[in-house]
């Protein structure tokens, strides 16, 4: 398939690999598996490419040594697992990157990283300084001192994240099923897919959760970071760890994603699939209709109502009069200014309040439309 060639002179992209995949049936690390891994994107990354790897594992290489069998439910004992594998997977890492003399950066994200503008932008610049420096970051979720409550806790969506974040040409994941297939694969007759135009022609497709003892979400969560990378214009496979060399040259192995909408800033990407609304901005149905047609900001004159306590420049989220989010965006005003302008024409603010009150209350290239209303923008 021709546009799988893409993959073979990308310059950006981020391999996600999940615990099932180096694991051996007796719960310790597989380094043998580890090490072909590394082999194969060590040679990606000779042809100029830059590889973002994603690596779970870290529980699962932590029960050993503490003697912990299988997986415990207490998650505290999931996360002093976490703490000791993390430091056995990246010690294996830096060996194996470091026979090609590639070095490596680890990287321990929360959701609180990814939802912070000033922490995502952060993120960023550690990602793009590694990157020119040579190094490959390893990223995993810092399961060690996360909380219930700020946890991804599946590496498929956080490396969608990850995608977005550095702007990727693919994101490909690599699990212990060849492809996507059109029920549990255990079950007799079931068939792969190999090209998916849209996650919503997958209606009908049983797809389930963890498919073995190591793994977190299962396909679930594999189809939900598909769709995430996808809306923001990335590709994504989907294969087994086996066939990472055949994926990586463009090969036809497991199931290709295509992107569904083109490709947005990373501000745009930022505000619609990371941050979290500081406040509300409750629109009329005029108002609505023009941000959703993507060509207009939000003037005061469109707005009925301002929620939550937020400054010039954080997240808002834009609502209907019936609450439904309709778009997230930066706002350039203050929670306390707002009520006083709303309903009214910038001419007549300026006239009013001065000249800093002419202006749109949230710019169009400030906002992002939020599903399902944003699926259809820019497509
Ligand atoms: N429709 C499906 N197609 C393919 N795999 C599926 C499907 N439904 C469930 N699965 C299961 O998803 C599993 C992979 O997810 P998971 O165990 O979380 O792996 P990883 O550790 O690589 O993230 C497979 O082993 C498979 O059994
Ligand atoms: N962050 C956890 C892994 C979570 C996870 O998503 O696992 P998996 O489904 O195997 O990719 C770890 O390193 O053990």
């Amino acid at each position: 398939m021709r546009e799988r060639l893409e993959l073979v002179d990308a310059a950006r992209l981020v391999v996600k690999v999940g615990s099932s995949s180096l694991t051996a049936s007796d719960g310790t690390l597989d380094e043998e598996a580890l090490d072909a891994l590394v082999d194969a994107l060590a040679e990606k990354r000779r042809t100029g490419t830059e590889i973002v790897l994603v690596t779970s594992g870290a529980v699962a290489a932590g029960l050993g040594p503490l003697r912990l069998v299988g997986r415990s439910r207490i998650v505290a004992d999931s996360q002093a697992a976490a703490s000791v594998g993390m430091g056995l997977l990246i010690a294996r890492y830096t060996a194996a990157f470091g026979r090609h003399e590639l070095p490596v950066g680890q990287i321990l994200l929360t959701s609180e990283d990814t939802v912070r503008r000033g922490r995502y932008r952060n993120a960023a610049r550690t990602f793009e300084r590694l990157l020119a420096h040579g190094a490959v970051p390893i990223v995993n979720e810092n399961d060690a001192l996360v909380t219930a409550e700020l946890r991804f806790g599946d590496n498929d969506r956080l490396a969608a994240l990850v995608a977005q974040l550095v702007r990727a040409d693919a994101l490909l994941l690599f699990t212990d099923v060849d492809a996507l297939y059109d029920g549990p694969p255990s079950r007799p007759g079931t068939k792969p897919i190999s090209v998916v135009d849209s996650i919503d022609e997958l209606e009908g497709v049983e797809v389930s959760g963890r498919g073995s003892a190591f793994g977190t979400g299962g396909m679930v969560t594999k189809l939900q970071s598909a769709d995430m990378a996808t809306s923001s214009g990335i590709p994504v496979v989907l294969t087994s760890t086996s066939n990472v060399r055949a994926a990586l040259a463009g090969e036809d192995v497991g199931t290709w994603f295509r992107p569904t909408r083109k490709r947005a800033s990373r501000l745009q990407v930022w505000l619609e699939h990371a941050a979290q609304g500081r406040g509300r901005l409750v629109l009329d149905a005029g108002a609505v209709r023009a941000i959703v047609r993507g060509t207009a900001s939000l003037l005061p004159a469109g707005i009925v109502g301002v929620e939550g306590d937020f400054g010039p420049g954080e997240p808002v989220e834009l609502v209907d009069e019936e609450g439904t989010v309709v778009a997230r965006g930066i706002v350039a005003f203050d929670s306390s200014e707002l009520p006083d302008m709303l309903g009214r024409s910038t001419r007549e603010l300026r006239e009013r309040l001065g000249d800093r009150f002419e202006r749109e209350v949230v710019h169009r290239d400030d906002l992002a439309l939020v599903a399902p209303v944003g699926r259809e923008q820019g497509s």
